[in-house]
């Protein structure tokens, strides 16, 4: 994807909706944007300067949005997006090298010390002393953020079940399994009801279920009125609990909407799944065959990613069912594969679909 507005920089595209978002954005004036929005980034950029090395590194590119109250922003992305480093600089834990971030319209670069006092924060790494109960570190966070003495016992023992660390309380978080850790985070990030909570990879780590209560419970606090933004690698994560998704790459901010927007404007068709027949060596039959036999039966459709005896196609919503499965079928029979599925792309396909474009 070659982008004209930003040449010789990496020349990945933002798509119109993140054009427009930037364009209304930079154009408005900030007290405006301010008034509407709990956090704006404006021309927000991050270049680090790297040893031994004569150019600097541009880790966040100009990110330029503007999040009403009440939402959940989720920054998603490859390994090194610039995910991290855009919320560091909310956060404060980054200088802002060019551009400014407002929450609750306090710039980030002048007023920050005022906007961690509104801001929850559980940081990638969890930041606990391994000598300290969960209980105590509660206490201690809820002491630091200047919960009344008499309220103490309240806020902690509620934030314990909250997080669901009722039979880990008493134990030592030094010997808190890395699933635990995270609750304990995310539970000191909710200490003193903040209006903003700033979420690095929430649920790294956690069970299935655990991971779910946590959900329902950030569901809550947001509906609550809170403004929340958090980095996942979980498509699911980000469907649950994101009115917003910005998906970054190499330090951009690519596309940006709701989930549903994104999977209607990018993940348009069905998504076919072939697995092939395995013989007794293990070896994968025919699968060429029998995808390149639908690729070209159904002309709208592509092969989207291969992996030992399955294939991904992307389908064409153009395409009748009936057409497609009568295919499928044919296709069968003839290559004898073990059996295919169908179901409509996923915000986690039209992530990968994405990824997969921007870096070809
Ligand atoms: N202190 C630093 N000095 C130099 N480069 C840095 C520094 N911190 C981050 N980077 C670089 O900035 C880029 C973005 O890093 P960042 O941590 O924001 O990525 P990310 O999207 O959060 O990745 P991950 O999903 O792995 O956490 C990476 O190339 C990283 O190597």
């Amino acid at each position: 994807m070659i982008n004209p507005n930003h040449p010789g920089d990496g020349h990945l595209a933002e798509d119109g909706d993140v054009q427009e978002e930037s364009r209304r954005v930079n154009e408005t004036p900030v007290e405006i944007l301010c008034q509407n929005n709990a956090i704006v980034l404006k021309n927000l950029r991050k270049i680090f300067c790297v040893k031994f090395s004569l150019s600097p590194f541009v880790a966040v590119h100009n990110s330029s949005l503007a999040l009403p109250q009440n939402e959940c922003l989720g920054l998603l992305g490859q390994n090194g997006a610039g995910k991290t480093t855009t919320f560091k600089m909310l956060t404060g834990d980054h200088m802002v090298s060019s551009g400014d971030a407002y929450v609750k319209g306090l710039s980030v670069k002048t007023q920050i010390k005022t906007i961690q006092a509104m801001m929850g924060y559980c940081p990638q790494q969890d930041a606990l002393h391994e000598r300290l109960t969960g209980r105590e570190t509660l206490y201690l966070y809820a002491r630091l953020r200047g919960v009344p003495e008499t309220s103490l016992h309240n806020v902690t023992e509620a934030i314990v079940d909250f997080v669901t660390l009722r039979p880990h309380e008493d134990k030592l978080t030094g010997k808190y399994s890395g699933g635990n850790k995270r609750k304990l985070s995310v539970g000191i990030s909710i200490i003193g009801d903040p209006l903003f909570i700033m979420l690095d990879e929430p649920t790294a780590g956690m069970d299935p279920v655990a991971k779910r209560t946590l959900w329902t419970v950030l569901h809550l606090i947001r509906s609550s009125g809170r403004t929340l933004v958090l980095t996942s690698h979980s498509m699911e994560e980000c469907e649950a609990l994101c009115t917003r998704i910005a998906i970054m790459a190499k330090g951009r901010i690519l596309c940006l909407g709701s989930p549903q927007h994104l999977k209607n404007k990018y993940g348009q068709g069905y998504t076919v799944v072939i697995r092939a027949s395995v013989d007794e060596h293990g070896k994968v039959l025919k699968l060429d065959e029998a995808h390149k036999f639908v690729v070209h039966a159904l002309q709208k459709s592509q092969v989207f990613a291969t992996q030992e005896a399955y294939v991904h196609l992307q389908v064409s919503d153009s395409v009748p069912l009936s057409i497609l499965f009568s295919t499928l079928e044919q296709a069968k029979q003839k290559y004898k594969f073990q059996f295919y599925t169908v179901q409509q792309t996923t915000l986690e396909q039209v992530f990968l679909m994405f990824m997969k474009e921007t870096f070809v």
